[in-house]
């Protein structure tokens, strides 16, 4: 059995209570950007990334266009140092690029840090200590006071060892478990820090509020994210930045909220891989601004690749269902939804739409590499004619009559309900030329001449169900319905057209007509039938011979 006395609330709302950030709507502008997956989602990996493998994950962060990217804690093990080395030596940096550095509050690990970080064109100095009452009690065991005092001392010495060290230093200070902190304490801590540093609009320096364990809904995060930024000294020369966790499943709502309560960074990763469940997830937070219209700054245009590289070197997985980048996102199997969309996309195309408003996608998989083929109609068992129809007529250009598209959604869902499996497009395609196309046999017409005489007469050879050939004529209204009458008398079957419809079919060079036939029998069942050819009337022979055939 659970025991849920076990647990209790563990978070501090602030000493306010009116806030404004509740009357926002949306997010105005995109916030500074920074990347911790070379840190805090290189810490929490399995095995942790290889020199080579984080060169080229730093690379692609630069490519998608972070600013600022952590790049790793240099003295925690020798390959996060020879990263470090390597990127400086190498002059891998790009000028508008700065990377940051993570330290503890420890005398050695700070001067190990500045050490590692030397000859960086500019480099951001992150330094923390827990100040969370979980941590004070049980981690550090000591009191507010002294927990306040690891923080100062650190913010004393990594500001003398800036002096100290040639290049182009900006700080971060982090007060670690932000979120099981008294939000009275975590000020205390940062206001005590930011009067070491002394930063000005010039020069303004990172409080970063982490939450490195979520332990609330997403309200109180931002209630005490407004809290801090009107009551933090030095305002107008400090980033606020934001760090989510994302244990509650929140960490994008979290960040979200935050942000309208006044934050103007974030830290996150791609996919949100992270400590435990994770960082915040960069690719949801800039894509969600994206489809509200808000520049994100961050270019996702080639998302397969992103996903690649990250699996390779993380060793991690994209989940099926991960916003804008899972396997699945886009894709639609069932019928309703597929219905919608294919209306939808027709409707779009029609009018010359701009703007992107296809009912159940919410972005136009095209912004981010994916495709309509493949990614967005998908075929199973519960799919519909509309999606089904979609898909023929987009990847193979048949365009069935409706009733006959809904004969051919059944048709389809039956195999593969039957199959238990999803059907790919060209597999839907073969059921497509298996059950109508062309079908002329036994009954076939090899051979149809006609004279315009009231109406048409047609005159025509027949391959009778065994195989023998005889030849037929009669008048019709048209050349197909003289057709239909000649082979009714050839065969002795009783049936009427009661469908016909055809368009032009390109395939590369040559232009063909594809031509649907429903015959109605006089046992009122309907059975259909397709033909192409490069002559219509053949094409609508073909068709109707199609159709006889699947009685
Ligand atoms: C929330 C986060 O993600 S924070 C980032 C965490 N990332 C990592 O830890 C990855 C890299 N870390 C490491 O490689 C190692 O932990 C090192 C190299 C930094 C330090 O290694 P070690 O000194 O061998 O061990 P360890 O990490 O266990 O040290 C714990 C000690 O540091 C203290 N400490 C931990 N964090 C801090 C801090 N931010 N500031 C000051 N002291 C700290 C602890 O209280 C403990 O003190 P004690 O020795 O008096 O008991
Ligand atoms: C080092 C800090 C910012 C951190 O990773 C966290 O609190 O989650
Ligand atoms: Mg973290």
């Amino acid at each position: 059995m659970m025991d849920v006395t076990k647990y209790q609330i563990g978070y501090y709302n602030p000493p306010k209570t009116e806030y404004r950030w509740v009357h926002k709507d949306h997010i105005e502008k995109a916030p500074s950007w920074c990347s911790v997956d070379l840190r805090d989602g290189n810490q929490s990996l399995i095995v942790p990334m290889s020199l080579e493998e984080k060169l080229e994950f730093f690379q692609l962060l630069v490519k998608i266009g972070f600013k600022e990217i952590e790049v790793g804690f240099p003295a925690a093990s020798e390959t996060e140092y020879e990263f470090l080395r390597t990127l400086i030596e190498q002059n891998m940096i790009p000028e508008d690029v700065t990377v940051q550095v993570l330290t503890q509050c420890r005398d050695h690990i700070i001067r190990k840090t500045f050490e590692a970080v030397q000859g960086a064109p500019s480099a951001v100095i992150h330094f923390y200590n827990s100040t969370s009452v979980a941590q004070r009690e049980q981690v550090f065991k000591k009191s507010k006071e002294e927990i306040k005092k690891i923080a100062t001392d650190g913010a004393t010495l990594v500001k003398q060892l800036a002096a100290e060290y040639p290049g182009n230093f900006r700080f971060e200070y982090s007060p670690e478990s932000f979120t099981g902190t008294e939000p009275e304490y975590a000020l205390e801590v940062c206001n005590a820090v930011l009067d070491i540093m002394q930063p000005t609009p010039e020069k303004p320096m990172i409080i970063n509020l982490p939450v490195t364990v979520a332990m609330s809904m997403s309200h109180i995060y931002a209630n005490q994210i407004e809290y801090m930024s009107d009551n933090l000294k030095y305002r107008d020369s400090v980033v606020l930045s934001l760090h989510p966790h994302n244990d509650r499943g929140c960490g994008v709502a979290d960040t979200e909220l935050a942000l309208l309560a006044g934050a103007d960074r974030v830290e996150g990763t791609l996919f949100g891989n992270g400590e435990r469940t994770g960082n915040v997830d960069l690719i949801t937070l800039a894509m969600n601004l994206y489809t509200h219209g808000v520049d994100p700054k961050l270019d996702f245009s080639d998302m397969p690749a992103i996903v690649e590289l990250y699996e390779r070197v993380t060793r991690m997985h994209v989940y099926e269902r991960t916003p804008y980048a899972g396997a699945l996102v886009f894709a639609a199997f069932s019928g309703s939804h597929q219905d919608a969309i294919a209306k939808g996309m027709n409707w779009r195309k029609e009018k010359g739409l701009h703007q992107w408003n296809v009912p159940y996608i919410p972005i136009d998989p095209t912004d981010i590499g994916r495709t309509y083929d493949g990614d967005v109609i998908r075929i199973n068992s519960q799919s519909g004619k509309g999606g089904i129809g979609f898909l023929l007529q987009q990847k193979f250009g048949y365009d069935l009559p409706p009733k006959m598209r809904e004969h051919f959604g059944y048709t389809v869902k039956s195999i593969s309900d039957h199959a238990h499996k999803e059907l790919s497009p060209d597999e839907v395609a073969q059921v497509f030329y298996d059950t109508y196309l062309n079908k002329c046999a036994p009954v076939d017409i090899p051979d149809a001449h006609f004279i315009q005489k009231n109406g048409i007469f047609a005159a025509i050879t027949v391959t009778m169900p065994d195989g023998s050939t005889k030849e037929s004529s009669a008048q019709g209204n048209g050349r197909l319905d003289a057709v239909c009458n000649a082979l009714k008398a050839a065969t002795g079957q009783d049936f009427t057209i009661e469908t016909y419809s055809e368009h032009s079919l390109q395939h590369g060079s040559t232009s063909e007509v594809a031509a649907y036939v429903g015959l109605r029998w006089g046992d009122g069942t309907v059975t259909w039938g397709a033909g192409t050819d490069t002559d219509i009337i053949r094409a609508g022979i073909k068709a109707m011979v199609s159709a006889a055939n699947n009685k």
